[in-house]
């Protein structure tokens, strides 16, 4: 039988559209899986996007195609918030995605989207494609409370935002106000109704692919299995892959960063970096430089002007360094390096002198940083950012926060100093905890994906079961004849349907 074609379909934004690169090229390199990836981006404005694709595409077997970019400023709201506005272009995507899908000589035989992209699945059973899966880019926490909102929607009355007692996930970390994801805070906003929406259409899927490992989250993915009430709203399998991640360029274009990285101290530097379209107030960057410098620990601090999340602006040198306290880039010359340009992090995180990682905690650069074993300074921003921090401080120990969340109280000077200091300094007791924890979940994601490792077995699971869903669409006509399909029964399904563990979670 054919080798399965997987159609892949990544969300407008580089926190979406780079795990998916990654995920179909681990699909092609681990399983030999024909892939294909559609991508729906920001459009012109985000030409680190296109680039992206282009590196993706110079070292990977998938096939990648932009899709063309659709404008939904007349389908919104004015004021919309970013998430309304990728679920509504994702939306509108439909005719254009089920045409791409027509157009194709060899046919997918199984999809995959990420959570923003849900609605596309009905492309697929329009289109008769085996099945359909949903890509969480996230981690398993996250999943937990995402399928559980439906009920929360149900049986809490009045604002998240408003509770005294943490919401309860069964089986899981109870979920703090200030741990409500972005898309809760406001339920009689769009985004909010969307992602109920969302929640909503996940069990409809086959299963589930998220990006953490068993031994990460090990707690979290047995409720989402076998917990009474979640696993009831979850309904379909969970398959741990993770940690996907970007590897590192072979050959990387001769950079200034690295020439000064080189004649650094092991473990010594901060790399402070707030992701893809992160920037912050006037007044915190300035108290976060005069931190940096009062810390007087190494630094690379990767600093652009604002931009939008749909649609990273260019650095302008000039504007960056006006924004910072007069005189620090002259005396901090020797101590730290200010990138105004888009960095490249996962070689910044894998060079041997970077001993932290002040991070806005999206999921990527949280296991970017996880799997080179760098503990991270927590500075949160907005999506289900606080409840990573909490989940990396208080669960698996490896970085410490600020005390508030920093966009709702600006951070002094003091506290960023003492942060940095107590993730690279060394003699620092909590620090050295952090540093020996951060280790330890490093050796573990790599066991993770040695052969026979628990998210490499579980790709292969995530393969039988695409298998077997095939096998059955082949079976079906043959025991059901007035059901004839267009498919024959060309050899035995891998199982007797009946037995297999698939079957056996639904009777
Ligand atoms: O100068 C830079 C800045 C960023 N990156 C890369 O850009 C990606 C950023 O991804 P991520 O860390 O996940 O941040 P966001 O793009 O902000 O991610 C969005 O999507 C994530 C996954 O769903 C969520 O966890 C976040 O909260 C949400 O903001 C990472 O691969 C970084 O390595 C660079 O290479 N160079």
């Amino acid at each position: 039988m054919d080798q399965p074609h997987a159609l892949l379909v990544a969300s407008p934004g580089l926190g979406h559209l780079i795990p998916i690169l990654e995920l179909g090229n681990r699909l092609s390199s681990v399983l030999s899986v024909h892939v294909t990836i559609l991508a729906v981006t920001c459009g012109s404005s985000s030409p680190v996007e296109t680039e992206a694709i282009s590196l993706a595409a110079e070292r990977t077997a998938c096939e990648i195609m932009e899709l063309p970019s659709v404008d939904v400023d007349n389908l919104v709201e004015p004021g919309a918030t970013v998430i309304t506005k990728i679920v509504v272009k994702m939306r509108a995507m439909k005719p254009t995605v089920r045409d791409a899908v027509k157009s194709m000589k060899r046919k997918p035989t199984v999809m995959i989207v990420d959570f923003f992209g849900t609605e596309l699945m009905s492309v697929a059973s329009d289109l008769d494609l085996t099945a359909k899966y949903v890509y969480v880019t996230s981690h398993s926490w996250f999943l937990a409370v995402l399928v559980y909102l439906p009920i929360l929607d149900k049986i809490v009355e009045g604002e998240y935002v408003k509770i005294k007692e943490p919401l309860k996930i069964p089986g899981c970390k109870p979920v703090g106000p200030k741990e409500l994801m972005e898309m809760m805070l406001d339920r009689s906003d769009q985004r909010y109704k969307e992602c109920v929406r969302v929640a909503l259409e996940i069990p409809m899927s086959n299963g589930v692919l998220v990006n953490t490992w068993e031994e990460l989250q090990g707690n979290t993915l047995d409720a989402l299995r076998e917990d009474r009430e979640l696993s009831r709203v979850m309904k379909v399998p969970v398959y741990p892959i993770g940690p996907i991640v970007r590897t590192k360029r072979l050959v990387e274009k001769p950079n200034s960063i690295f020439e000064w990285l080189d004649k650094q101290r092991e473990r010594s530097v901060m790399y402070v970096c707030l992701g893809s379209s992160g920037t912050l107030l006037f007044e915190q960057t300035m108290k976060l430089a005069r931190g940096l410098e009062l810390s007087g620990k190494r630094f690379v601090w990767v600093l652009r002007k604002p931009a939008s999340y749909l649609g990273v602006s260019s650095s302008d040198d000039e504007q960056v360094s006006t924004s910072l306290p007069e005189g620090f880039l002259d005396r901090t010359r020797d101590v730290g390096l200010v990138v105004t340009q888009w960095a490249p992090q996962v070689k910044i995180l894998s060079h041997g002198s970077i001993g932290g990682f002040l991070s806005h905690c999206g999921w990527s650069s949280v296991l970017e940083s996880l799997t080179k074993g760098v503990p991270i300074m927590v500075w949160t921003g907005p999506a289900e950012q606080w409840m990573n921090a909490t989940l990396l401080t208080e669960e698996i120990g490896v970085a410490v926060r600020t005390s508030e969340l920093p966009s709702e109280r600006i951070i002094g000077r003091e506290e960023v100093a003492s942060l940095v200091r107590k993730i690279v300094a060394e003699a620092d007791e909590k620090g050295k905890k952090i540093r020996a924890k951060a280790e330890k979940v490093r050796v573990s994601s790599e066991r993770a994906w040695t052969q026979n490792g628990s998210s490499h077995r579980s790709l292969f699971e995530w393969e039988n079961d695409v298998a077997l869903y095939r096998d059955l669409l082949v079976y079906i006509p043959t025991i059901f004849p007035s059901n004839q399909g267009p498919l024959t029964l060309a050899s035995p399904p891998a199982k007797p349907w009946h037995r297999h563990p698939l079957f056996a979670r639904f009777s």
